[in-house]
């Protein structure tokens, strides 16, 4: 099998797609993180000219390939693409997922040229240089790939752990409390917080909470608009811990909560008898479960962060000290500044951080040096299910 294109040397690549490529990486990072990477695309004609910028903004959306690919013909004008470039920050995908095959797009244009920086690890999705290749594609690979990595380098650590991406997320005081020491924590943030928080809800597949949420907040954890009516997407709610749930508790969804128009599987409410992160995120890989959020108290969200099962953390950070009560997280294991987990501000879509009425949301993700990304047999390497 000819794969020449998988090494090209860097002096192939001309200035313009050096250009491209940056901008395609600045494009990118407009999406949001989900169980899709982000991914920016760019055409330039054969003069370097720029034709189009196109970029994904999460699962479910037009992948970047196709929406740079319908912002230059979406007009319905034809044009012949033959000598153009697509300029994409992540090998074109050959599967039908949500979307179409990113591929077939890009045939169907009739664009001679394309360069990637990086192949697809997610496997249903790989071999779409090979097939543009064997259209007669001029296809070259490797432009700017440590860059493009480094931009979903969290998504990769998911994929070759064979699980969902991971989001944790708190609404905290300044001094880092969940909960006042009776356990009241509604609220510690703002409405306008909360109602971003619905949007994190209404986008991820699936909520975790442990037992201790449940019994002190009977949440209901669906995701719902200003006006309190339900979104048209809402993720599984999962409680996690040992202890038997009400009968009656809200997140049984018999409160009122209509039935989600999007379930995932038999139920849209699941109880895990278990302590063990990970086979909580075994159990909903398993399910088509991509994205996954914790939603707390302390110790889940202690359970998680210790196994380094966190790919993004979101903070909302109220101003208002408690002194006391619960914390954002239980013991971690460290017991020296060594040990100390290191996190990065996370620059892409919103920026590390951003104003939500009198409270701030932070954005971060484990720093390079995480342990757990250099431990290569985390989970075990595979197929990505979602
Ligand atoms: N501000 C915020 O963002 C949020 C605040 N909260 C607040 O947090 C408080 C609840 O937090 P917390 O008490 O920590 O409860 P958790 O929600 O973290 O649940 C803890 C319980 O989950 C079970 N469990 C499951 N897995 C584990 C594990 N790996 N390690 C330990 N326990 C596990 C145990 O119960 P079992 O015996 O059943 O196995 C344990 O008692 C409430 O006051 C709530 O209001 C909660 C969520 C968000
Ligand atoms: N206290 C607190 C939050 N708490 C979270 O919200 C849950 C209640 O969800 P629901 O019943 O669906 O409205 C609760 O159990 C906990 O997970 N969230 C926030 O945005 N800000 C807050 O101050």
């Amino acid at each position: 099998m000819d794969n020449s294109f998988r090494t090209p040397a860097p002096e192939h690549f001309t200035a313009a797609e050096i250009l491209g490529m940056e901008t395609a990486l600045s494009a990118a990072r407009q999406g949001v993180r989900s169980s899709n990477p982000l991914v920016g695309a760019v055409i330039i004609d054969a003069d370097g000219t720029f034709l189009a910028i196109g970029y994904h903004k999460g699962a479910g959306t037009p992948h970047a390939e196709a929406d740079v690919i319908n912002r230059l013909l979406g007009t319905g004008v034809k044009r012949d693409l033959s000598a153009a470039t697509l300029i994409v920050t992540l090998e074109p995908c050959s599967h039908v997922g949500r979307t179409g095959p990113c591929t077939q797009a890009i045939i169907d244009a009739g664009i001679g040229n394309v360069v990637y920086a990086l192949p697809d690890p997610h496997i249903p999705a790989a071999g779409g240089a090979q097939i543009l290749h064997n259209e007669g594609i001029n296809v070259r690979m490797g432009l700017m790939a440590a860059e493009a990595e480094d931009l979903n380098r969290r998504w990769f650590v998911a994929v070759r752990e064979n699980r969902p991406f991971i989001t944790a997320r708190l609404a905290q005081t300044v001094d880092g409390r969940i909960a006042a020491v009776d356990g009241t924590s509604q609220w510690i943030t703002s409405q306008e917080s909360r109602q971003d928080s619905h949007e994190l809800r209404a986008r991820v597949d699936a909520i975790v909470v442990g037992t201790g949420t449940v019994m002190a907040d009977n949440p209901r954890l669906t995701a719902r608009a200003a006006d309190g009516s339900d979104a048209e997407h809402q993720p599984l709610r999962v409680v996690m811990g040992k202890r038997e749930i009400p009968a009656d508790a809200a997140v049984k969804g018999v409160s009122g909560t209509p039935s989600s128009p999007d379930r995932l599987g038999d139920e849209d409410f699941l109880a895990l008898r278990t302590h063990d992160p990970a086979a909580v995120v075994r159990e909903l890989h398993g399910r088509g479960v991509g994205h996954l959020m914790i939603e707390g108290g302390a110790m889940i969200n202690a359970a998680f962060l210790a196994q380094g099962l966190v790919d993004e953390l979101v903070v909302y950070l109220a101003p208002t000290l408690l002194g006391s009560g619960i914390p954002a997280l239980t013991d971690l294991g460290i017991g020296t500044l060594e040990q100390a987990q290191r996190w990065e501000w996370d620059a892409t879509t919103t920026g590390p951080v951003e104003i939500l009425g009198p409270d701030l949301k932070l954005t971060l993700m484990p720093a390079k040096a995480h342990a757990r990304e250099q431990r290569p047999d985390a989970h075990g390497a595979g197929e990505q299910g979602s």
